[in-house]
Formats: C-alpha cells, sequence, structure tokens
C-alpha cells in the first residue's frame, strides 16, 4: 500500500488519470472476461478462449477478408458446434441446418443485413420480420418460378450470344484476354434488365465499347458492384467518419460512395417509364419483375408502396449480378486448368449443339451429365454466398421458446448459422474437398463395375487423382450422389433461401454451355492459384479482384 501510494505521489494530476482510466477499463474488461468464460451460458460451447471474450478474433478475421476460412478451421478443430464470437455460434450439421433455416423455425436474420439495405429500406435479403418477408415474398415469387423465366428464355439466349459474338470479332485468330469478373457482371446486368424491367440496358455493348478502348466499366456496372461494398462500409465505421468521406475528392471514391443512389435512379427511371407503359405492359404476357412488384398488394386496399418497389428491385439486381458472375468465373477458370475436363464438357457439348450459335432449350441442358456434374462442382466449392447466414436464436419475444442446438442450450438473441463453406467441404462426404472434381458427382459413369459385384475405379480417368486419392472415392455410386446432393446448399435453404436460384442456375447453364462449345480457354499470364484464392465478404472474391482468362475461338 505504501509503495502503491509513493508512485501515485510522484505521478502529475494527468498520469493519474490516465492510470485511473486505464485501471477501470481493466477491470471492466476483466469482469466481462469472466463472464463470458465462466458464468455465460454459452461458456459449454467449445472454442478457443480468445473469441469468446471478444469480438476481435472474428472482426481481424472479416478484415482479412478470411472468415470463412478461418471458422471452417475452429470446426475442424473443434468439432460440429463453436462459440466465434461472446455472442455467436457457428454449426456445421445437415440436420440442425435444417432445422435453424426450415419453414417452422421463423428465426429473424441478424443485423448484420442491414448493412445490405437499399436507400436504407428494406428487401426481402435485409432484416424484414418473418411475416412482413411472407408478404414481400408473395409479390416475387411468382416471378422466379422456372414457367415464368422460360417466357425470357430466347432474350437471355441472345444476351449470352452477343456476348460470344463480342469475343468472337475481338479475338478471331488469336483469341482475346478479358477479365471475366467484368464480362460476366455485364451480361448478368443485361439479363436482369430484360426479365427486371423489360429494359435493354445495354451493359454488354458498354462493356464492349469501353473496355478494348483500356478504359473503365460503366458507371452503372461500378456502381452495382460497390453498393454491397458500400453497405459493408457504412456497418463498419461510425456514422460521424463515414458523413465525413463524401469530401475525398477523388472521382473513383466519389463513384463508390454515390453508388447507391446510382442504382436507385436507375430503378426509379424504370419505374416511371413502367409507369407510361403501364397499359401494354398489362396487356403482356411477359410480366416484368417491376410490374408484379406494381401490381402486388400489402393488403386488400394497400398496394405495395413504390419505394419498396424500387428498394425490392435494387435488392434483386445487386443479388443477381456479381453472385453469378463470380461463380461462373471460377468454374471458366478452373476449366482453363483442367483440359482433360474441358475436352469431355466440349465433346458432350458439341453433340447436343451441332450449331455452336444455336443454343439448345433449357430441357437439353439440363439433361447433359457432365455440364450438370461441373455446373454441381462449380456451386460446391465457388458458390458466391458460403458465408455464415446469421439469424438469431429465440425466446427473446417471450412467445418463442429457446433453442437446443447439437445438445447446447441456446440463450435468447445468440447469434446462430451454419456455412455452406464448411458443409460442402466436409472431407467424409466430399473425398478430396478442396479439389474441383466434376467426376465426384457421375460416379457411375466414372467407375467401372467389377466382375465380383460392385464397382472400381475406372482406369481411363481420374487422370489428375494420386493412388492413395483415388483410395477415397466411395464405393457405392448411388449413395454417394445422395449424400453429395443432401450437402450442397449453394442458395441457402428454406423460406429466406435464395429468390433467384431458379434464374442463377439457369444462367450459369446456359452461358457455361455457350462459352465451352465456342472456345478453348486458356489461364492469361498472372492468372494462378495465389491469384485466384478465394477471398470473401459476404459474397467471395478472387484474391486479385479480377480473373484474367484467353478466349481462343474453337475451329468448327
Ligand atoms: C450463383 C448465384 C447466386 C448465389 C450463390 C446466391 C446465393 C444466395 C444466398 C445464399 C441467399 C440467402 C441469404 C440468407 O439466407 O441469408 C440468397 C438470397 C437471395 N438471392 Fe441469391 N444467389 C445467387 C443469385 C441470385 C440471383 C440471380 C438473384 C435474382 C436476380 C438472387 C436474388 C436473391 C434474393 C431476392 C434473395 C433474398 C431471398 C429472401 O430472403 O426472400 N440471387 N442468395
Amino acid at each position: 500500500m505504501d509503495m502503491l501510494a509513493q508512485i501515485v505521489s510522484k505521478l502529475s494530476p494527468l498520469e493519474i488519470a490516465v492510470c485511473a482510466v486505464v485501471t477501470l477499463f481493466g477491470i471492466y474488461w476483466a469482469a466481462i472476461a469472466f463472464y463470458q468464460l465462466f458464468l455465460s451460458p454459452l461458456r459449454k460451447i467449445p472454442g478457443p478462449w480468445y473469441a469468446a471474450i471478444s469480438n476481435f478474433w472474428i472482426t481481424t478475421h472479416v478484415l482479412r477478408l478470411q472468415r470463412c476460412r478461418a471458422i471452417d478451421g475452429l470446426l475442424r478443430k473443434y468439432g460440429p458446434i463453436v462459440r466465434v464470437a461472446p455472442n455467436k455460434v457457428i454449426f456445421n450439421d445437415v440436420p440442425t441446418t435444417k432445422l435453424v433455416y426450415g419453414v417452422s423455425a421463423k428465426l429473424d436474420k441478424s443485423e448484420f443485413y442491414s448493412s445490405l439495405k437499399t436507400n436504407g429500406n428494406d428487401h426481402a435479403m435485409t432484416v424484414l420480420n418473418h411475416a412482413d418477408h411472407g408478404i414481400r415474398k408473395r409479390g416475387y415469387a411468382s416471378h422466379y418460378v422456372q414457367a415464368n423465366l422460360n417466357l425470357f428464355e430466347s432474350d437471355f439466349q441472345n444476351i449470352v450470344l452477343k456476348m460470344i459474338d463480342m469475343l468472337y470479332s475481338a479475338g478471331q485468330h488469336h483469341g482475346v484476354e478479358v477479365d471475366t469478373l467484368l464480362l460476366f457482371r455485364h451480361m448478368m446486368i443485361d439479363i436482369n434488365g430484360v426479365h427486371m424491367f423489360n429494359f435493354d440496358a445495354k451493359s454488354l455493348s458498354a462493356w464492349s465499347d469501353h473496355i478494348f478502348s483500356g478504359d473503365s466499366p460503366n458507371r452503372l456496372s461500378m456502381a452495382i458492384s460497390d453498393y454491397p461494398k458500400r453497405g459493408m462500409l457504412i456497418g463498419i465505421l461510425p456514422d460521424v467518419l463515414w458523413n465525413a468521406l463524401q469530401y475525398i475528392p477523388w472521382t473513383r471514391w466519389q463513384y463508390f460512395y454515390e453508388s447507391s443512389n446510382y442504382v436507385g435512379k436507375f430503378v426509379e427511371d424504370r419505374l416511371i417509364e413502367n409507369r407510361r407503359l403501364r397499359l401494354a405492359n398489362a396487356m403482356s404476357e411477359r410480366r416484368s419483375l417491376m410490374d408484379r412488384l406494381l401490381a402486388h398488394k400489402y393488403s386488400d386496399t394497400e398496394p405495395m408502396p413504390d419505394k419498396d418497389v424500387v428498394s425490392e428491385c435494387v435488392g434483386h439486381l445487386i443479388a443477381g449480378s456479381d453472385t453469378a458472375s463470380l461463380t461462373l468465373s471460377f468454374i471458366c477458370w478452373e476449366l482453363s486448368r483442367r483440359p482433360d475436363v474441358m475436352l469431355r464438357l466440349q465433346a458432350e457439348l458439341d453433340a447436343a449443339m451441332p450449331d455452336s450459335r444455336q443454343i439448345p432449350d433449357l430441357q437439353t441442358l439440363q439433361s447433359l451429365p457432365l455440364l450438370t456434374a461441373v455446373l454441381k462442382e462449380g456451386l460446391r466449392i465457388y458458390t458466391a454466398g458460403p458465408s455464415p447466414l446469421e439469424r438469431v436464436a429465440p425466446g427473446a419475444d417471450g412467445k418463442t421458446s429457446p433453442m437446443t442446438l447439437l445438445g447446447y442450450e441456446i440463450p435468447p438473441g445468440t447469434i446462430i448459422a451454419s456455412q455452406a463453406w464448411t458443409t460442402h467441404r466436409q472431407a467424409d462426404t466430399f473425398f478430396c474437398p478442396d479439389l474441383f472434381l466434376p467426376e465426384r458427382w457421375m460416379l457411375d459413369a466414372y467407375c467401372e463395375p467389377r466382375p465380383n459385384g460392385g464397382v472400381g475405379i475406372g482406369t481411363r480417368s481420374w487422370s489428375t487423382l494420386s493412388n492413395s486419392q483415388k483410395e477415397k472415392i466411395p464405393k457405392d455410386p448411388k449413395l454417394a450422389h445422395a449424400e453429395l446432393s443432401a450437402h450442397l446448399f449453394p442458395f441457402g435453404h428454406g423460406p429466406r433461401v435464395c429468390g433467384g436460384q431458379n434464374l442463377a442456375q439457369m444462367m450459369l447453364r446456359i452461358a457455361l454451355a455457350t462459352i465451352v462449345r465456342n472456345f478453348d480457354l486458356a489461364p492469361a499470364v498472372g492468372t494462378n492459384e495465389k491469384s485466384m484464392e478465394i477471398k470473401d465478404s459476404f459474397v467471395i472474391f478472387p484474391a486479385s479482384l479480377e480473373c484474367r482468362l484467353i478466349f481462343t475461338p474453337r475451329l468448327g
């Protein structure tokens, strides 16, 4: 005590104040750490102690753009349920995933989804409560049923063929090098323009005009890509700082800052146009998404307000452009380094698509086994949204009961989630889980019957696997296929499942088939494992932020 008094007597008042603040903060923090480790109802859930006592661990991995990978590491180490932050639990178990995200659980989304709001307003993907979300979903769901999307099929085919023609004319003899992330995003903007607004966004034309002259991509495409990143940044930064950032006098930054207004204005213009053409649109069998939403009613007397129509459309435009573009780019990159798969796929498509400019209908494309396997494998490793889909554990409202997850009681309000990143890489389900192996989805074709029953591994395929890897191939193709499918959640699950999954699947199929039928693909200089390493910030992207591939026209 005397020693303490002596030390204090030597300090200035300012130094004493600083010491007092530091000490108080230390005591406060130690109390919280003590609570989290020894008293919190979540203390029994395994996980590293440092993640349990502060958000620091998870935040560093969010900032390093490696959240999925880091959480995956914890799940491998600690088992199927792990505490990754004081109030956050991630699990990896298929039945539990179905329970948490299923129809009967009716769990709300976490506050994280507020960062995805469009023009400050909610839409289906954000934090609307279960009942309000249901009303919203009734407005758009019928638009994305396959029968309705089929009405747009020929337009979609024409947009893909336009892209093919651009690649042909740019690389007639030696092929052309392009960043597919940009190219496919422009394609998806044109696709979304057609089905959402009956509008030709001319995004591909802008791409071809600007890109080959070395210019930056067009403003709409930039804004659509910037929009979600801007939302994340707003979620992290204090309001004062974000508001101050608007004064940075750098054009590219200004575009980023203004991206929400730009996309909002684009959609509002479509709304004005739509009002002008309302009568003509109402007569059309092929109604746009916007048309449907304008006709949608929240109740008998309450139409869906214009501001909600705009935010809903903006939400779909954002959700439906970069996502499909990313997955398609990663698949093309894999094909560019797997010539064996590429050659087999080209053979399948040559037979199904004798005229390289005549795209078969969707049903025909869906019947192609290798194309289907490549898409499934692409959606397994490269789903655009493999991140934890956060939900709030029930019980806080007093009407619902608290939940038990894998034997642990979860206090109301805890954030719970599973992530497709881990489910899709479970080694006991997906042998050699980190390898892109479309063959795993068609084992019947890649295994040969044994004379004494059962199947053995064919010698003509699996060229990329070592003998020890081949040992891991499941012995019963039928069982294996069912098991793989049960573990595939690229679009989420339950009532909040991806609204546009039919469209995404359709476009991936049409675009990939047409590209592979018409071009050979090769990685450009600098496109390699390092540049294509997956980073994540809710959606994934390659480390280099681009995917440069060379498209060389095939003969015939
Ligand atoms: C490969 C492409 C795509 C992937 C991997 C993907 C993935 C997802 C995922 C995982 C969710 C669920 C989020 C959650 O539960 O928290 C979601 C929601 C959603 N997605 Fe997609 N998506 C894709 C393409 C599209 C497209 C093309 C559209 C529409 C044009 C779209 C529209 C939506 C909408 C509206 C929601 C919110 C659904 C709701 O809660 O009602 N997505 N998407």
